[in-house]
């Protein structure tokens, strides 16, 4: 189960880096890179072959980074996220049979919901926090508000068409812990070696997200 310490975290970072990593040589020298410029946070997502081979050296060089898994679908991602040094597992969507799974194994997860029915499930089963995904899609900051009036006590991770010109507007509804996005650190930069594109462009999220700390 998420627990405050971890939820207290992403509040203080406010967005989640969401990584597509193809080559599993880039991975170590990425977070460095989003490190050294403001953000100690990766979310691997499994769209790639390279996730858990990424999460794996990333972990060995970077123990204290907030380190996720996303984009975890099955039962053997969560297993293999898990046994490379994940701290916690994000999944698009609210699939009953991972989130049992990593309850009743004790793994973190962060399940995708984008209706009030999947809400009522999570809750049902105890989870604090939950992805809002694919948030603009499904509505946007609109949808978010309307959300929170009758579940005020779940906390929510948009994600999916979150940008600079409307995170901060996310950041604003107060059960939002963090935004996810991947214009922090794009697929095309990261496989193109862009680190100083990619260290601009954490500068300039966390000058903003700063806005929203304070
Ligand atoms: O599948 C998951 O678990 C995901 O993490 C999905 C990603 O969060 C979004 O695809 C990111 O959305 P963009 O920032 O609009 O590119």
């Amino acid at each position: 189960m998420i627990n405050n310490a971890l939820i207290d975290q992403l509040a203080a970072l406010a967005v989640m880096p969401v990584i597509q990593i193809e080559n599993a040589d880039d991975a170590v020298k990425l977070v460095e890179v989003l490190s050294e410029n403001g953000l100690p946070a990766a979310e691997i997502t499994f769209r790639s072959a390279a996730a858990g081979e990424s999460i794996r050296r990333i972990r060995a060089a970077f123990p204290d980074v907030i380190l996720c898994a996303g984009t975890v679908l099955t039962i053997t991602q969560v297993d293999e996220a898990v046994s490379a040094g994940a701290d916690f597992i994000i999944s698009p969507g609210f699939n009953p049979t991972t989130v049992n799974y990593c309850i009743k194994n004790g793994i973190k997860i962060i399940p995708g919901i984008n209706n009030p029915s999947q809400i009522e499930q999570a809750l049902e089963l105890g989870i604090k926090v939950v992805k809002f995904f694919p948030a603009e899609a499904s509505g946007g900051v609109n949808m978010v508000k309307a959300l929170v009036g009758p579940y005020s006590q779940i906390k929510l991770m948009p994600t999916g068409g979150i940008k600079p010109s409307n995170v901060m507007d996310y950041l604003a509804v107060p059960q939002v812990v963090a935004c996810g996005g991947s214009w922090i650190a794009t697929t095309a930069d990261i496989a193109n070696n862009n680190w100083d594109t990619i260290a601009k462009s954490v500068r300039d999220t966390c000058q903003l997200v700063q806005l929203n700390k304070t």
